[in-house]
């Protein structure tokens, strides 16, 4: 197991931020961590990654005690926390990876190239952090926290903020370094895009405990949450109302764009498409996934 959890809980003063959080996550694996917002999942990390006590209950991450070998454990993981920085501030990028190269004592230079070619990272690495847009930043802070070659990356909320082409282009970068590292991952987010292209597991938190674990079509099918799939059509086109395993909820600018909303684990994409496209011709397509709050009220009120 690369993470082992049991009774974990965490107080600050009366609030109860986690509540007896008992999970394992097997070496390999990528889980999302998901939950509304102050459900707990940024202590649950604070306590992975040794920056916060438990109150009560044990926790290994690598096989080691967070808290007492902090150091130890700082050499197998990497961490990336979306809203707050890593780096250093003041100094041009590449100065950060200079010294993180120094505090784990290896020479970084390889591993650097590698990471500024695949995350785009060669135009800024000599700004200073301070100077960055949000989406440069959250680049050099995923290089950072992978410029050691972690046996586990845990990233919170790693794509808050940023635009749809970036937010992909990064899905699209961890799943490549999954694939050729097999590092294991833990994902928090609010996206549950993120959780679909990243993640085989799910953990849902709510108020610090354990709602769900399980796959995310699983979690769909239990609370009835739907994926909505947005056509947009080269011509107008009558409503497609009778496509297998789907039903129609928007027909907009005169049929040119068609929303049907299906159910994950009944039909697929490609069922749908292969059916939308013998009535009428595609131009673009997106999936909207549903919000995390939905499918939390939805849980609750099954
Ligand atoms: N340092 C702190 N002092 C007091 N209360 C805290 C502290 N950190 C977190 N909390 C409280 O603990 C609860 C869980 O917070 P946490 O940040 O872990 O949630 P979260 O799931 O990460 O939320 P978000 O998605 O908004 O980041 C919240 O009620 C929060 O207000």
């Amino acid at each position: 197991m690369i993470i082992e959890v049991s009774g974990l809980r965490r107080l600050f003063k009366k609030v109860v931020a986690v509540d007896g959080l008992t999970f394992a996550i097997e070496r390999g694996s990528a889980v999302g961590y998901i939950g509304a917002n102050g459900a707990g999942k940024s202590t649950t990390i604070k306590m992975l990654t040794g920056i916060l006590r438990p109150s009560a209950g044990t926790v290994l991450t690598c096989g080691l005690e967070p808290l007492r070998q902090r150091r130890r454990l700082a050499r197998r993981i990497g961490v990336v926390f979306g809203q707050r920085s890593q780096l250093w501030w003041d100094l041009p990028l590449r100065d950060s990876y200079r010294a993180l190269g120094a505090i784990h004592r290896l020479d970084h230079r390889p591993r650097l190239a590698e990471l500024a070619e695949r995350l785009d990272l060669a135009s800024f690495l000599d700004t200073p952090v301070r100077q960055l847009s949000l989406g440069q930043r959250i680049r050099g802070e995923v290089a950072a926290a992978l410029l050691h070659s972690p046996e586990l990356l845990i990233l919170d909320e790693p794509t808050i903020g940023l635009d749809v082409l970036s937010k992909e282009r990064l899905r699209a970068f961890l799943a490549e370094q999954r694939t050729a590292f097999g590092t294991s991952l833990l994902l928090a987010t609010h996206d549950m895009g993120d959780v679909r292209r990243l993640t085989e597991r799910v953990l849902l938190v709510d108020h610090g405990r354990l709602a769900f674990d399980g796959t995310l079509d699983g979690l769909a099918r239990q609370v009835g949450a739907e994926r909505i799939l947005v056509l947009d059509l080269a011509e107008p086109a009558r409503p497609l109302s009778e496509i297998p395993g789907t039903r129609l909820v928007g027909v907009e600018a005169g049929g040119l764009r068609q929303r049907l909303s299906f159910a994950p684990g009944t039909t697929t994409v490609a069922a749908i498409l292969s059916a939308v496209t013998e009535r009428a011709q595609l131009h673009d397509l997106t999936i909207e996934e549903p919000d995390i709050e939905g499918v939390i009220r939805q849980l609750y009120s099954a």
